[in-house]
């Protein structure tokens, strides 16, 4: 087991990445647990692991209750966030409760805007179980819930208290799953880490493959990654944009297409190709970094091709994002493999081009 630590004063905590970790889930998460514990997770990851974690809190002697929940982004609103309310009533659920989300990006998101939620906030856990939660949305603290014209726009900062990254369950993860999850792990490499994007380019096939070693390496550099630069900028005031590499067209798409029609990884590839092509037209980057970037895509089985949704149709969702300022679009845009910088006030005839 390898363990990322995410440095962040009293909220500091651990990554715990290795295989095989659930079924001793409990005893690694004891340090945590001060009363009681509601699982939430989707129907899915229940009938998989529904089993396997429960059972290794009661033998550790712990009241656990579960909470199943529909799975897709359809499920990321504030009905289903009053639902998990009602049922952490139900279940007695106090100050001292603490809520893990066992499943993908959708269940974190929203079990972890419960707990930053409820009674104004309580403990919170992650236990991600596909490949883009472990790389990405169970680390640094982004809760929230989707409205249909924004994405994750009712949210808040509530970082976990610990992550457990168990790379063995990434082998019942659906192949689309998978690659949703490495738009991700593509995006640290292109948008933060030079050498990492060479490596990727390595390994995209050993990935693709389920190789062990290539899987947790790619979760361990991501999280690690990801852990400097939330860090650094907790908030987001600055340099923790650059994470958003892509979404500004990414979470556009999703809006437009309508929730679940592309999984966020998917929307995200595309926006990251939008950026590039975006970038390439101003003369930040050569067309060789388009090029490389495709290349590592496809060979993710990831989309690259504009989603049959005009640029016209997906602008007045990008006017949503959380970057705009002063009515302005803002963009994280590619200077070179494995760098990204923050663009202001781009024409939207620019925009049009693409
Ligand atoms: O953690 C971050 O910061 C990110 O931007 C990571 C993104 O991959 C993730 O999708 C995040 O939830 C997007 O945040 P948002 O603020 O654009 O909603
Ligand atoms: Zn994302």
């Amino acid at each position: 087991m390898e363990i990322v630590n995410v440095e962040l004063k009293s909220r500091s905590y651990p990554i715990f990445i290795g295989t095989g970790l659930l079924q001793d889930a409990a005893s690694l998460l004891k340090p945590w647990i001060k009363g009681k514990a509601m699982i939430v997770t989707d129907q899915n990851v229940e009938l998989l692991y529904g089993q396997t974690l429960p059972a290794s809190f009661t033998e550790n002697g712990m009241t656990i209750h579960m909470q199943p929940m529909p799975p897709g982004e359809t499920t990321k609103t504030m009905d289903h966030a009053m639902e998990l309310y009602t049922a952490a009533l139900k279940a007695g659920m106090d100050r001292r409760s603490c809520i893990i989300a066992l499943g993908g990006g959708v269940i974190g998101d929203l079990a972890g805007f419960v707990a930053a939620t409820y009674m104004r906030g309580i403990d919170f856990i992650q236990i991600p179980t596909s490949l883009l939660a472990q790389v990405d949305s169970s680390v640094g603290g982004k809760v929230a819930v989707d409205h249909p014209m924004a994405k994750n726009i009712i949210g808040a900062f509530h970082q976990p208290k610990a992550v457990i990254a168990d790379i063995s369950v990434l082998k019942t993860l659906p192949k689309r799953e998978l690659s949703a999850g490495l738009a991700e792990v593509i995006k640290y490499g292109a948008g933060l880490d030079e050498v990492f994007f060479y490596w990727l380019e390595q390994h995209i096939s050993d990935i693709m493959s389920l190789d062990e070693a290539a899987l947790a390496y790619a979760v361990k550099r991501s999280c690690q990654i990801k852990a400097g630069i939330v860090q650094s900028d907790e908030t987001e005031n600055g340099k923790r944009a650059l994470l958003n590499f892509g979404h500004t067209f990414g979470h556009a798409i999703e809006v437009e297409a309508g929730y679940g029609a592309y999984l966020h990884g998917e929307a995200v590839s595309i926006g990251m190709v939008y950026a590039a092509r975006l970038a390439n037209i101003m003369g930040l980057t050569d067309k060789s970094y388009t090029e490389r970037l495709i290349k590592l895509l496809k060979a993710a089985s990831l989309p690259v091709e504009p989603p049959g949704i005009t640029m016209r149709q997906l602008l007045p969702a990008m006017y949503h994002d959380k970057k705009v300022a002063d009515g302005k679009l803002t963009f994280i845009l590619p200077t070179g493999i494995g760098q990204t910088g923050i663009f202001s006030d781009i024409p939207e005839n620019l925009l049009l081009k693409l």
